[in-house]
């Protein structure tokens, strides 16, 4: 059915095709900016997330657009999604090699998804790079031999198998691992190798566009001043380290990723037996339902097998996950027993105990929210 129109609408409509012309004039001009900047940046090695300018520039166009009328969310949205493209298109004039002297990149399972982006990074960063896939072990003593850094990138379940059966490297090599639980791959490469050691965990998926703002996490593990070089190499790549120790990192992740895979595998198995049809739910789905149903069918999209990893690599996460079965029989029982006040005096609980971060996160899933609903197109 054609969209109602009228020959005043018409007129204003072509109006504002004209300013959206306008529109995107400014903008080639400023992508051709940024795109200088990404050179300087290139150069001079600095990172392409800048927070302090980032904060500083929204803080003033914030104030300018209210002065004007605008409201200062617009620009500030317009902003953040510019600075996205920004950081993609910095990320493709490539980034300066922080170690010159160092020997050769060697990535185990770097046909992979997540040690195929570092290939990636360490290539646009000049280095020279190799991958060790599962049937090139023949090649790996000719190719480790001059490896300045080595990088395990393989499975959760055969990670440590693969780290024991690397053969001697290089006294000066690094030794350094991206696997989603750290405790044991760090244990297991202390004991393999005798120098730098250190255990990273990327908090992203393969589908990035680019590292700006993104989280890695750090566990130091033997000789930091031999491997300063990797941390400030990932920090130019726009990423954010995060440091802690393998303990602490294994428990966070029991709740940040296995109990998330966990209830979103359950819920994905509840509409399936359910027989749910998504067709139909999506027509009457509000923002937040969309969004959710989008992190649940997120999961299923991926690979099995590194879910199924990272749950069953942690026997506490199945411990976590029985409480959290306790906790929906006693919410359960509440709404069973038609006690609407216990309910109420939960829910009351939890939200004292959320304290600020409820708000916080009111604000943040807000911005999410409309994003969800501006991209809807059904
Ligand atoms: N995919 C993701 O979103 C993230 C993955 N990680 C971690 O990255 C690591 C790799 O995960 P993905 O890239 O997703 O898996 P993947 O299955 O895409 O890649 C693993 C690669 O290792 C290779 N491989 C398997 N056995 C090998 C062996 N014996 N020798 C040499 N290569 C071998 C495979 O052929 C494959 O190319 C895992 O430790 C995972 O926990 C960490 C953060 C995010
Ligand atoms: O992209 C997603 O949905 C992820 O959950 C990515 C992811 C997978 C495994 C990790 O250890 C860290 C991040």
């Amino acid at each position: 059915m054609a969209e109602p129109s009228s020959a005043a609408l018409n007129q204003l409509r072509d109006k504002i095709d004209q300013a959206d012309k306008e529109l995107l004039e400014v903008l080639r001009r400023r992508l051709d900016l940024v795109a200088e900047v990404g050179t300087i940046k290139h150069a001079e090695g600095l990172p392409i997330y800048a927070p302090k300018r980032e904060a500083n520039m929204l803080a003033k166009r914030r104030a300018e657009a209210e002065s004007m009328g605008i409201s200062p969310q617009l620009i500030e949205d317009l902003l953040r999604r510019m600075m996205r493209e920004s950081y993609v298109s910095e990320k493709d004039v490539g980034f300066k090699r922080i170690n010159p002297e160092l020997g050769s990149v060697v990535v185990i399972g770097g046909g992979g998804k997540l040690g195929g982006l570092f290939v990636h990074l360490f290539q646009l960063s000049g280095y020279d790079v190799h991958i060790i896939e599962q049937h090139d072990w023949d090649n790996a003593p000719a190719l480790l031999a001059d490896a300045g850094i080595v990088v395990v990138s393989v499975p959760i379940d055969v990670t440590e198998q693969v780290i024991a059966q690397l053969p001697p490297l290089p006294k000066e090599c690094l030794l350094v691992d991206l696997t989603s639980i750290k405790q044991a791959p760090l244990a297991a490469m202390l004991k393999a190798h005798s120098g730098p050691v250190l255990g990273l965990h990327p908090m992203f998926g393969p589908d990035v566009s680019s590292l700006a703002k993104q989280v890695v996490v750090v566990c130091h593990g033997r000789g930091q001043e031999k491997y300063q070089w990797l941390l400030d190499q990932i920090t130019i790549w726009g990423a954010r380290l995060h440091e802690a120790a393998a303990t602490e990192h294994d428990q966070a992740m029991q709740l940040v990723q296995a109990m998330r895979h966990f209830t979103a595998f359950v819920y994905g198995m509840h509409l399936k037996r359910e027989h749910a049809d998504i067709e139909q739910l999506l027509q009457f789905s509000s923002p937040i339902y969309r969004l959710e149903l989008a992190m649940v069918g997120r999961l299923f999209a991926q690979d099995a097998s590194l879910y199924a990893d990272i749950i069953f690599s942690q026997p506490d996460s199945l411990v976590r996950a029985r409480h959290y079965l306790d906790r929906y029989q006693q919410a359960l029982e509440l709404l069973e027993s038609g006690d609407k006040q216990g309910f109420n005096k939960t829910f009351a609980d939890v939200a004292d105990w959320f304290g600020d971060f409820a708000q916080q996160f009111q604000h943040e899933s807000a911005n999410m929210l409309m994003m969800a609903n501006d991209s809807r197109s059904n």
